[in-house]
């Protein structure tokens, strides 16, 4: 076939390090950027190959998150711009490591397996972030697409959300949406501004919010969209890639795992702040009281804000629709029953990722969705959005009804269903805290967090850990669950867990106890069981500080 040939030619221009092995992990493939040249070309071919197949547009993002600037990493974005399906992970995976000579079989394999036409039409968007290797990277994965015959639209410096944003649009034939940068701004900014119309009281100093945005693809975007939010918001931006290194002692990430806000930003105490990720799919909020001591607002507590809000307007307007906040195991153990016992809202938990998370969501006619470190969106059933129509257009409805149904409508569209977006979601709470005339320590009053600790132990073979339930227990190795089992009844509150990470090489613990003290020693203790249960590597984990 002719486009084998091609495939051989283009490919060879783009050759995979002999021996190298890459998984395709939570979010798609992840590592030093060095090493991902050829991973990009074989993932701009296996979007083809899949737009072939869904005859739908798809997705490339060349990202690698919250992870240092000199990684790089690829997601793929399926039709309605949702994660690639599980089932095309472990082709992703079978491409990425084929060998060289090997490459063609391979791609074939998945075009038997797949019944795929190759006559068909292919189109792929492609997007980047700012780091050094991107540019270079994002070529790889247009001349993938082009080996085998498909089109591409480079839609460059893009953040992850917004990329999954133009592929669903595109692939909605424009209902939702138009599948432009400009065209995001306009629907998200023009939601936010009718959803604040009538809080149009509030002063400068409550329009105001500090973002952080990790010196990554989320400041740049912050800034071209300003403007559209028609002084509805009045936004300081910091780490705004100017000087600082990306997601260095910044960010969505640092300042959940490490509790404290970003180095090199001066922040008032009471100020509203925020930071993003380095591909602007999380959000954080936090900010720092008069005795100096921080306060974080994670997933866990937007989720809280958005379901109240959510719950509180579907019973103004009358309205029967069923709504759940999905969570994983790393969400604090105070949000989950204030959830449930004080707010009367259906919990999940499923596994750490937000396929997974989404997938769940997608049950309800409303499901709020968040990963504790700001990863999340909500989504709304097609019924869901027909009902709130019908109601915001029914002339015989009343005014609380009709203001309830209106203000839900504008929600639907400030929310990016397609993944987390660190803009839109921080519009949406931004927006949250206006109508309810909220301030940012109010929120943070709905529930106080369990102390908690997150930590990491590197081990030779992480797959040896085996979880079940939602990831909250281990069946593997064995002896491990019953360690962490005894080591928990030491503690008051206490909850804890491991898990491989699917990101980094290492296993990932958490604790959670009554007081900050508990849970770093329970952290800690956990730690050692798993350095020594499950193969630890390097120095023994020491007691935190
Ligand atoms: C504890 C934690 O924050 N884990 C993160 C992290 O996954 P790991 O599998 O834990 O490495 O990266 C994922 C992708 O960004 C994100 O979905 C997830 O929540
Ligand atoms: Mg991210």
């Amino acid at each position: 076939m002719a486009e084998f040939q091609e495939v051989l030619k283009q490919s060879a221009l783009h050759p995979k390090p002999a021996g190298l092995c890459l998984q395709y992990g939570t979010a798609g493939f992840r590592t030093n950027a060095k090493q991902l040249d050829h991973i990009m070309f074989r993932m701009g071919m296996l979007a083809t190959l899949r737009s072939k197949k869904t005859q739908a547009t798809i997705g490339v993002m060349v990202t690698a998150s919250h992870n240092p600037e000199e990684d790089n990493g690829v997601k793929l974005v399926d039709p309605m711009g949702e994660m690639l399906t599980p089932a095309w992970e472990d082709y992703a995976t079978q491409l990425a490591n084929a060998e060289q000579d090997d490459l063609a079989r391979a791609v074939k394999e998945v075009i038997q397996k797949e019944a795929i036409d190759m006559s068909r039409e292919a189109n792929v968007f492609v997007g980047k972030d700012t780091r050094s290797s991107s540019p270079a990277l994002s070529q790889a994965v247009i001349d993938g697409v082009s080996a085998l015959g498909g089109h591409s639209k480079d839609y460059g410096l893009v953040t992850t959300p917004q990329l999954h944003y133009m592929v669903w649009c595109q692939n909605t034939k424009g209902k939702y949406g138009e599948a432009t940068v400009e065209g995001y701004y306009r629907k998200h900014c023009q939601a936010y501004v009718q959803l604040t119309k009538n809080a149009s009281n509030r002063t400068d100093d409550q329009k105001h919010l500090c973002v952080d945005g990790a010196n990554g693809i989320g400041a740049l975007k912050v800034r071209e969209m300003e403007h559209h939010l028609q002084k509805g918001l009045q936004i300081s931006l910091f780490n705004d890639g100017s000087k600082g290194k990306l997601n260095h002692q910044c960010g969505a990430d640092f300042v959940k795992v490490q509790q404290k806000p970003p180095a090199d930003i001066e922040i008032n105490p009471g100020e509203r702040c925020c930071s993003f990720d380095g591909d602007a799919d999380r959000i954080v909020y936090y900010y720092t009281d008069s005795d100096g001591r921080f306060h974080l607002l994670d997933g866990d507590k937007i989720a809280t804000l958005i379901s109240t809000f959510l719950k509180e307007l579907l019973t103004q307007a009358g309205l029967d629709l069923n709504i759940a906040v999905v969570q994983t195991a790393y969400a604090n153990g105070s949000s989950t029953l204030y959830l449930e016992n004080t707010m009367k809202v259906i919990v999940k938990c499923t596994k750490t990722g937000v396929k997974h998370l989404h997938h769940e969501a997608q049950k309800f006619d409303i499901g709020v969705y968040f990963e504790a470190n700001g990863h999340g969106t909500v989504l709304f059933s097609q019924a869901a959005v027909e009902k709130i129509q019908q109601l915001a257009e029914d002339a015989n409805s009343d005014d609380t009804k009709k203001r309830a149904a209106l203000l839900l409508q504008s929600t639907v569209n400030v929310i990016n269903q397609t993944v987390g977006d660190a803009i839109s979601d921080m519009l949406l709470i931004e927006a949250i805290l206006a109508v309810r005339g909220m301030t940012v320590q109010q929120w943070d009053a709905m529930y106080t967090d369990l102390p908690n600790r997150q930590l990491k132990v590197k081990v030779s073979d992480r797959r040896v850990i085996d979880t079940t339930d939602a990831e909250r227990r281990a069946v593997s190795p064995a002896g491990l669950q019953d360690a962490i089992d005894s080591l928990v009844k030491k503690y008051r509150q206490a909850r804890s867990f491991v898990r491989p990470s699917g990101t980094e090489d290492v296993v990932r613990v958490y604790a959670e106890a009554e007081t900050q003290e508990s849970a770093d020693a329970l952290a800690h203790e956990v730690s050692l069981a798993v350095y020594r249960l499950a193969g630890g590597v390097g120095d023994e984990p020491k007691p935190l500080q």
